[in-house]
């Protein structure tokens, strides 16, 4: 669940980019956040995944407020959400499967555990036999898939993509909107961000739009 009341966000001194936003997602829901380029699409979700901090209103996810977290329970967000941003943040000095170890690596779990659970993650997303290549020797939607094998590896509720198909040719953008609706079927409630609206109307249940610093909540896709 995650449910936004009166939240503001602006950056710095900045005008609002976003201004009394209030909606709440189901669990297993599939929201297509959409909007032109500039009207926070990105921060929307960065406020879900706890990346930015709202500048007034609360944000709960999973029945936590998670604008009040105490730093200590930043790694129940951390396990809780799977994010996948415009920018992949891969690291290209090493391994496809290390990159996907990663968070695991975090909550310490052992290395032949992570080796597994990550392998795993990578077959979901149709990466098998890929684990051991550097992320620049596979290509686009290869990469994006691995930041979604790292994204899930921790077992999220919830699923938050930044433009997942951006630069990708359709056909492509159609395999891994497939992978997100795996998961989704699966129970995962998965937000994304996308300009594709004829692409993301097939997948998605619901739309969240962001225009002229107004927000609509679009019950059905459109
Ligand atoms: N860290 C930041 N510091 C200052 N301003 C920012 C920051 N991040 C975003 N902004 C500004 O906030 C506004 C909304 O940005 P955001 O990235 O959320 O939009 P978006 O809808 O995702 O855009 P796009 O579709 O182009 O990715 C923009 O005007 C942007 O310049």
């Amino acid at each position: 669940m995650i449910e936004f009341q009166h939240v503001f966000k602006s950056y710095g001194r900045g005008r609002n980019i976003l201004a009394d936003i209030n909606f709440r997602v189901e669990p297993g829901e599939f929201i297509f956040v959409s909007g032109p380029s500039g009207a926070g699409k990105s921060t929307l979700l960065k406020l879900i995944g706890g990346l930015e901090p709202p500048s007034r209103g609360s944000v709960h996810v999973n029945g936590h407020r998670i604008d009040r977290m105490p730093a200590r329970a930043r790694p129940y967000l951390r396990r809780a959400v799977g994010v996948i941003l415009q920018d992949m943040h891969l690291l290209y000095d090493r391994s496809a499967i290390d990159n996907v170890m990663l968070p695991l690596a975090v909550i310490g779990l052992d290395r032949r555990q992570a080796r597994n659970r990550a392998r795993a993650a990578m077959e979901k997303v149709g990466l098998a036999g890929k684990e051991d290549l550097n992320p620049v020797e596979i290509s686009g939607g290869e990469q994006q898939r691995l930041a979604i094998a790292r994204a899930i590896v921790n077992r999220p509720t919830i699923l938050i993509a930044d433009e997942p198909t951006a630069n990708l040719d359709q056909e492509t953008g159609r395999r891994i909107l497939d992978v997100f609706r795996d998961f989704n079927r699966v129970g995962v409630t998965t937000l994304i961000a996308s300009h594709d609206k004829p692409l993301m109307t097939s997948y998605a249940s619901r739309t969240l739009r962001i225009e002229d610093g107004r927000f609509f909540d679009l019950r059905g896709v459109a």
